[in-house]
């Protein structure tokens, strides 16, 4: 698949990347896990694992995800919001462009939220959590926690509404601290 360089090809991915997700898709994430053995599809070694927290294995049918709505793009790709129709659990998955830097700066990425994770299981430090990645079709695929607006949408938003003053900058930083913090699950 050609990187996100018109809107078809996007068109193109968001389809690809629904039926991914769809309960009456091929492309389920148990065949997926199938798969994975191929060298293009790639998963975490420790995604089963992980992911065994949110569904059944041993289940005839996998538990289907659908993309609900893209919630970014990024200069490595894009950002959509997936759901977990079985358990009502919802993933910012990043859809990292079929570009061979790209997808070694997302390689760099894995490494260093795995780093993090284990450095920081809890995530005291208030990094944002990896749940998963894998490969698909030369697209590096990240599953992150659902987070909140971003510090930048919410300055965006912000600040041509509100009269910059001492007063007002502190209280700003206290919503963008709460901002950072707040999950919208
Ligand atoms: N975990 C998340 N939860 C909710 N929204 C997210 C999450 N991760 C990313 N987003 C949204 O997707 C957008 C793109 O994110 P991404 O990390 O790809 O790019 P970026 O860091 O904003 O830019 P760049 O890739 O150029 O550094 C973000 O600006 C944010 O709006």
């Amino acid at each position: 698949m050609p990187p996100f360089s018109s809107v078809a090809a996007v068109h193109a991915h968001r389809t690809q990347f629904a039926r991914s997700f769809t309960k009456s898709s091929e492309h389920s994430w148990r065949r997926r896990n199938e798969r994975s053995k191929r060298s293009h599809h790639r998963r975490s070694p420790t995604s089963h694992r992980r992911r065994r927290h949110h569904r059944d294995e041993s289940s005839p049918r996998s538990p289907p995800e659908q993309i609900i709505e893209t919630l970014g793009e990024g200069t490595f790709g894009k950002v959509v919001e997936v759901k977990d129709l079985e358990m009502e659990h919802r993933m910012a998955l990043k859809i990292i462009k079929n570009v061979e830097k790209y997808r070694e700066a997302a390689k760099l990425e894995i490494n260093v939220l795995e780093k993090l994770a284990d450095i920081d299981p809890d995530c005291k430090n208030l990094c944002v959590k990896m749940l998963d990645w894998f490969e698909y079709h030369g697209h590096m695929c990240i599953a992150f926690e659902m987070l909140g607006q971003s510090v930048f949408d919410f300055l965006t938003t912000t600040t041509s509404r509100t009269r910059w003053s001492r007063c007002g900058t502190s209280r700003t930083s206290s919503s963008i601290a709460s901002c950072s913090c707040t999950t919208t699950n």
